[in-house]
């Protein structure tokens, strides 16, 4: 495969959030005189943006709750981006030998795209990157196609020449209707079936710049 560009997801792929986010679910659960939630709880809410994780954590359909219980979530997580997140192993060095050898980088999340910004920006990895989109960036977020469709037109490339690196089933399947190469990232918070249909499964992050640079699997 020629690729010309990769495209990554951020929660659980680039990025261990998860006990940010949980502090941020708990937060808002707390102002609601909700019980807390464990850690192994809130990692099955990740994955489908922020008004689906706190709608499930708050186990209501009340849209009145949900948006009161998202604006405090989002507050929160905003002051709170990177107190405990932090990249995985080798995630920088991956994406900068990927840089290193002309491929542009895309992160395509379902967090909002502000969000996403300041964590990469805080990360320090944010200049690496060509294309930051979050899930309100465009009219429908992963699983659909619509955001790497988005990000192929924004870069002039083809489908044939990007890779979507994920962990959970929406980046595999958001990859494939997009007609993308996929690699699923075994370290994140998917279970290891949402990663049964990826073209090529990852237990690294330098297996995932090795398998773009190589065409091979580990
Ligand atoms: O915020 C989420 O629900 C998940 O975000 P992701 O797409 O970067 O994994």
């Amino acid at each position: 495969m020629t690729v010309r560009s990769a495209f990554f997801d951020l929660d659980g792929t680039l990025v261990d959030s998860l006990a940010d986010l949980a502090d941020a679910v708990n937060h808002m659960l707390s102002s609601l005189d909700r019980p807390a939630l464990p850690l192994a709880e809130v990692r099955l809410l990740i994955g489908k943006g922020a008004h689906n994780l706190v709608r499930r954590a708050l186990k209501s359909d009340d849209e009145h709750i949900v948006q009161q219980g998202l604006a405090r979530f989002l507050e929160y997580n905003h002051g709170h981006i990177v107190d405990k997140s932090r990249l995985y192993p080798g995630a920088r060095e991956a994406l900068e030998s990927l840089v290193d050898n002309g491929i542009t980088l895309a992160a395509i999340s379902n967090k909002n795209e502000a969000l996403s910004r300041l964590i990469l920006g805080e990360l320090g990895i944010a200049p690496l990157f060509e294309v930051i989109c979050g899930g309100n960036s465009f009219a429908e977020m992963k699983p659909s196609p619509l955001p790497l469709l988005k990000t192929l037109e924004r870069l002039d490339i083809s489908a044939t020449e990007a890779v979507m690196a994920g962990d959970s089933i929406n980046d595999i399947q958001a990859g494939r209707r997009a007609g993308i190469t996929t690699i699923g990232c075994c370290w994140g918070y998917g279970a290891p079936e949402e990663l049964r249909q990826a073209d090529y499964r990852a237990d690294s992050c330098s297996d995932v710049s090795r398998i773009i640079l190589t065409g091979k699997s580990p």
